[in-house]
């Protein structure tokens, strides 16, 4: 096995009413170094990464394994370094790069023959919804569905926003976030809700990014659930708003929030929050296009 490189990025999942179905890749990136060798060695070079340098505890290697053997493989021992810029469990899909990463993984040093379309159904099964997945593996903006077993995915254009996040100091794992939503809707609100959704795909794919907003800050799937859980939820919105942003919405199961604003006014937006909201990391990111790419080459 030679030495290879797997770069993954983040994504944000759901948009407002696009939940468990919508997301957008962005340019923050889990890395893994991997190098052959005689004994599993893992050095995490991130600071906020769990501190776990045995392989049989490590999530992303336990994938890699898991993946291997439902291939009949056997994952060879490595030396695996990881670098993360995805904080952890703060809504900005880590989980679903770790398993991205995991595939890409035992695909490469196991030389397995999966097709995209098989590691995103492997991928989705692990992570239990598609929304993060198929824009970590794809990169760019995909809107996905499971029904009866089955992944239906499109890649629509990425919208022509700048993307801000706000990312507090606190974690909320998907788990506890998902608790606090209803188990059903009434057929007026899923209804409605879906409508919303429905609008704001329209929205995006006419570059109607005025109605794209306000239809984001609309959704009745989680929203209004889980706003209670987010710091500065309501603040994050108003300023961003007042600043020019088209809408904000929770990325993922939160608790970061993130902005759809007018290209070139993401700066402006980011400064201007960032001064306010001393407790959030404030950043203005891009959308990532590439997806996971395994490579023989170094470059991060
Ligand atoms: N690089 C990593 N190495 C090891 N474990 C990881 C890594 N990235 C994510 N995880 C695991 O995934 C958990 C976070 O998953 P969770 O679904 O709660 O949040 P998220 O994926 O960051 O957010 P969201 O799904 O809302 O976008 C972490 O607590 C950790 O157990
Ligand atoms: N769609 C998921 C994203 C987090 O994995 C949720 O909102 O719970």
């Amino acid at each position: 096995m030679k030495p290879f490189r797997v770069r993954v990025p983040a994504s944000s999942a759901n948009i407002g009413p696009g939940f468990d179905s919508m997301g957008l890749a962005l340019n923050l990136y889990l890395t893994l170094d991997i190098s052959p060798s005689d004994k599993w060695e893992i050095v995490q070079h991130s600071p906020h990464l769990p501190i776990l340098t045995n392989a049989e505890d490590h999530f992303i290697v336990q994938i890699a394994h898991d993946v291997a053997a439902r291939w009949h493989a056997e994952l060879p021992a490595c030396k695996m370094a990881v670098y993360s810029d995805i904080p952890l469990a703060r809504g900005l899909g880590s989980s679903a790069s770790a398993i991205v990463a995991g595939i890409e993984l035992a695909v490469k040093a196991c030389h397995l023959p999966l097709t995209p379309e098989e590691k995103l159904e492997l991928a989705t099964e692990i992570e239990g919804h598609p929304d993060n997945i198929a824009p970590t593996l794809m990169g760019g903006f995909v809107i996905s569905t499971v029904t009866a077993g089955e992944i239906d995915w499109i890649q629509l254009p990425v919208p022509e926003v700048d993307v801000i996040v706000y990312i507090p100091e606190e974690d909320l794992t998907t788990e506890s976030a998902r608790q606090v939503l209803p188990e059903t809707y009434k057929r007026e609100d899923a209804a409605t809700a879906s409508a919303l959704s429905n609008v704001l795909i329209a929205a995006l794919a006419s570059d109607d990014l005025e109605l794209a907003g306000k239809m984001m800050e609309r959704d009745m799937f989680h929203e209004p659930y889980r706003a209670k859980l987010i710091s500065g939820y309501e603040d994050i919105k108003r300023e961003a708003k007042e600043a020019g942003a088209y809408g904000t919405v929770i990325s993922g199961s939160g608790p970061t929030m993130i902005s759809f604003a007018p290209k070139g006014k993401g700066q402006t937006i980011a400064d201007r929050l960032s001064n306010l909201m001393t407790d959030h990391n404030v950043a203005l990111l891009e959308i990532d296009y590439g997806g996971a790419v395994t490579t023989s080459e170094r470059l991060r």
